[in-house]
């Protein structure tokens, strides 16, 4: 058996490439595109009998993409002209033009591939960018599933919701498929042992796990995706500007037993370590707005590409003397001048995630690394645009059952 010809477009440092080894897929990879240097270094340093072709998208003709003769695309093209915190210029957005490029050559293909799998961020369900692709797969004759899925549903404790779409050409329709749904768990996972709270709230309702394409009226307070930077609630505040729901909400996650510890994922406080802690001028700006969890709980935020060098809302810090009470350090604080505040925030020895351990919850498996030269600031943020391996991976799976 010949392998699968697979192309993967917007490489970035190659979470596609990952997950499809990962799947056990006989597959090569025949060509990665992408036209960051950066991250075609890193794709580079891991993958490094791949062509990689460092060129736009829209750059590549007809032809070339005949001569590729590619049974499988895997892609994750731009998220930001589809994000809440971006313009969402949709179709309009300059950077949807290269994603409007592949759906005007796929059906001119000599030969239409026979797999398909694209991640994006949640919101792109409900854009023209999106309807676009389903009418274009169904004039080629695909038949299509949609998901929204979180790490959170392989028992992974961080939350990054992406919206994920597989094709399939000319077969019978997918076992678990569910026309005009798009599924929010893996399908053989029976609702019933989803606990995942993200993901239920999700679709506003505990029981389902689907969102038909209308209930698009996704929970405005839940937990921020990297898309969503919702105000917080305006309601009882406790101590650090959290609201009983919200205290709650992460009480729970941090009860899921079906959801694995963070401690799993973590590197060994070290000297090195250091590196990683805030900074006063940090803690004492924002120390309120951060989402502050503990090696034991089981959940954290989404880590996106400007963890590391904008605090709010771009994913979580570790407290790493864990016998502190988070309660006790932010009781009353306000009340304190400035030098005893900071004093009493140090306490927490809040840092960092390292890339290391966000590669680890992102699945990246130990022997995938970066060049030397790429700082953490820019490890953070090729991580924040890559994907969870182990969500694809199973999708990939799926794709080809
Ligand atoms: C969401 S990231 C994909 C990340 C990738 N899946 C990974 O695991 O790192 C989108 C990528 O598309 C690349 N990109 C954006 N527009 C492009 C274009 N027109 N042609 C080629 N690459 C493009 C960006 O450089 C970025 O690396």
């Amino acid at each position: 058996m010949a392998a699968l010809r697979v192309l993967e477009l917007y490489s970035g440092i190659g979470g596609m490439h990952q997950a499809l080894r990962e799947s056990c897929t006989y597959a090569e990879v025949v060509a990665a595109v992408d036209v960051n240097t950066l991250a075609n270094d890193v794709y580079k340093h891991n993958f490094p009998s791949t062509p990689l072709w460092a060129k736009t998208i829209e750059g590549i003709t007809l032809k070339e993409f005949d001569r590729l003769s590619f049974d499988m695309i895997l892609m994750s093209p731009p998220c930001q002209p589809f994000t809440r915190i971006g313009l969402q210029g949709d179709v309009s957005d300059p950077r949807t033009k290269s994603f409007l490029y592949i759906l005007d050559i796929l059906p001119r293909l000599q030969k239409l591939p026979k797999y398909l799998l694209l991640e994006n961020v949640k919101g792109f369900e409900s854009s023209s960018a999106r309807n676009e692709l389903l009418q274009t797969l169904g004039t080629c004759g695909f038949k299509y599933q949609e998901f929204l899925l979180s790490p959170t549903c392989l028992g992974i404790p961080n939350s990054r919701l992406r919206y994920f779409l597989i094709a399939r050409l000319h077969q019978e329709p997918f076992s678990f498929q569910a026309p005009g749904q798009i599924l929010t768990r893996f399908p053989d996972q029976d609702p019933e042992d989803l606990l995942n709270e993200e993901v239920a709230d999700t679709v506003g309702e505990t029981s389902s796990s689907s969102l038909s394409s209308e209930k698009k009226n996704l929970h405005p307070n839940i937990d921020p995706d990297c898309s969503s930077k919702e105000s917080l609630p305006k309601r009882a505040f406790l101590f650090k500007l959290e609201t009983v729901e919200e205290m709650q909400r992460k009480h729970n996650q941090d009860n899921d037993s079906s959801i694995q510890m963070l401690k799993d994922f973590l590197e060994e406080e070290n000297e090195e370590m250091t590196q990683y802690f805030l900074s006063p001028k940090s803690l004492l700006r924002y120390a309120f707005l951060l989402d502050i969890v503990k090696p034991t709980c089981r959940r954290s935020t989404c880590f996106t590409k400007g963890y590391g060098h904008y605090v709010e809302g771009t994913g979580s810090v570790l407290q790493t003397a864990v016998d502190v009470q988070l309660e006790s350090v932010f009781k009353h604080i306000d009340e304190l001048p400035e030098e005893e505040k900071l004093m009493k925030l140090s306490t927490l020895k809040l840092r960092y995630f390292s890339p290391r351990e966000i590669a680890n919850l992102h699945g990246f498996p130990s022997e995938f690394g970066f060049p030397e030269k790429v700082t953490v600031k820019q490890c953070y943020r090729l991580l924040g645009n890559s994907l969870n391996v182990h969500v694809v991976a199973k999708l990939i799976s799926f794709l080809l059952e």
